[in-house]
């Protein structure tokens, strides 16, 4: 059996090595017709856009995304060309909080926030945006959620309209998928219109997908003192990123939100699951995260802790300092722990 993988995929080497000798490990973006033409199996990030131009022809009957995200995935063609897909929702979610609570924390150190007296608004709650609706929460902040599919399902739970998120957030974090078709579209969701309609002159949250904001109408706010800062991980025209926003930013890092090794374990043996039912094979033990280096020595309360295991600020200085090493950034990223 061939299977094609981004090689990229931290982790997922050896269990592969026990389904197959045939793997091809090649740069996600680089991956191509020729490479996928005689493959059964493809196993893609978000750099390998999965379409009838890659596959159209091709052997391949099942492609697994180690990712939340599945924008780059042509569900459509997929299903007409027979061909099975997956992605791992959940997989990176606590990692993408982890992210989140590490920015609320640095506004409370550096910025002298009192998290108590703020109203946090959380666009698209789903796997990321539950976790950072109870980690909020838990610091006794206001959260409002706006979640206009699950409102309309009659889900559990109290939501709000983007007017209210507008008017009375004081941080606003988006965590909805990108999607430009159906009842609720996410493309562009904030856009100039958006920042207009802002009263609080919030701090502004994307680690959701770059075109969820639309970054020209984000830079006008943040020169026009429309929002109070941003924290940006994921950008518009990834890897080719605005340098002026870039350079407005608060916190600007390279779409490593979810990079936390416990997220990456989790993909990994989502994906080898769903590879083996798929083909009916037997499945390679589980693969575990790595410890933490032995050099991690947890010093003071839990805030320091928890900065102490992540702090975006150190991903952003890397970030401006070389923006055009975006992809290398992530793609030679020292990888995370959770927790301890
Ligand atoms: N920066 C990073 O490294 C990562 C980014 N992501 C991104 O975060 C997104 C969210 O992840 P999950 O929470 O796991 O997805 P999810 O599918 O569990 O939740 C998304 C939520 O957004 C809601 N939603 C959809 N359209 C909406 C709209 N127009 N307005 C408000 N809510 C809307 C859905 O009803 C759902 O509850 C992913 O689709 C992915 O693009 C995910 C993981 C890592
Ligand atoms: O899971 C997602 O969705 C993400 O955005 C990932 O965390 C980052 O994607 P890749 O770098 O693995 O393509």
């Amino acid at each position: 059996m061939k299977i094609v993988i981004d090689d990229k995929i931290p982790y997922i080497r050896e269990s592969i090595g026990m389904i197959t000798d045939n793997a091809v490990y090649k740069k996600g973006s680089a991956i191509g017709p020729d490479d996928v033409r005689d493959a059964d199996a493809l196993i893609v990030r978000t750099r390998t856009r999965c379409d009838e131009a890659l596959l159209r022809g091709s052997s391949v009957k099942f492609i697994a995304t180690a990712t939340i995200g599945f924008d780059h995935i042509d569900a459509d063609y997929l299903r007409r060309a027979g061909i099975e897909w997956m992605s791992c929702p959940g997989c990176n979610a606590a990692s993408v909080a982890q992210y989140v609570r590490s920015v609320l924390l640095l506004l409370k150190r550096d910025r002298r926030v009192r998290l108590e007296g703020m109203t946090l608004g959380i666009v698209g709650c789903g796997h990321v945006g539950t976790k950072v609706l109870d980690m909020a929460r838990g610091y006794g902040m206001r959260v409002l959620v706006c979640d206009p599919p699950r409102q309309e399902r009659g889900d559990e739970g109290a939501f709000v309209t983007m007017d209210d998120i507008e008017r009375e957030c004081d941080i606003i974090t988006f965590h909805v998928p990108l999607t430009k078709n159906g009842a609720h579209p996410t493309f562009h969701l904030a856009d100039e219109a958006f920042f207009n309609r802002l009263a609080r002159r919030p701090v502004i949250i994307n680690t959701s997908r770059g075109a969820v904001v639309d970054n020209g109408a984000l830079l006008n706010a943040l020169i026009y003192n429309k929002v109070e800062d941003a924290v940006i991980d994921t950008w518009e025209h990834e890897p080719d990123i605005d340098p002026k926003l870039l350079g407005r930013a608060w916190i600007a890092t390279p779409h490593i939100a979810g990079y936390s090794a416990d997220g990456k374990v989790n993909a990994d043996n989502m994906v080898i699951d769903g590879l083996c039912r798929h083909f009916g094979l037997r499945r390679p033990p589980l693969i575990g995260p790595p410890p933490l280096p032995r050099t991690f020595v947890p010093a003071g309360n839990d805030d320091d802790l928890r900065l102490q295991l992540y702090n975006p600020l150190d991903d952003s200085a890397r970030l401006k300092a070389s923006p055009e090493d975006f992809e290398e950034l992530r793609g030679n990223y020292p990888l995370r722990r959770e927790m301890v």
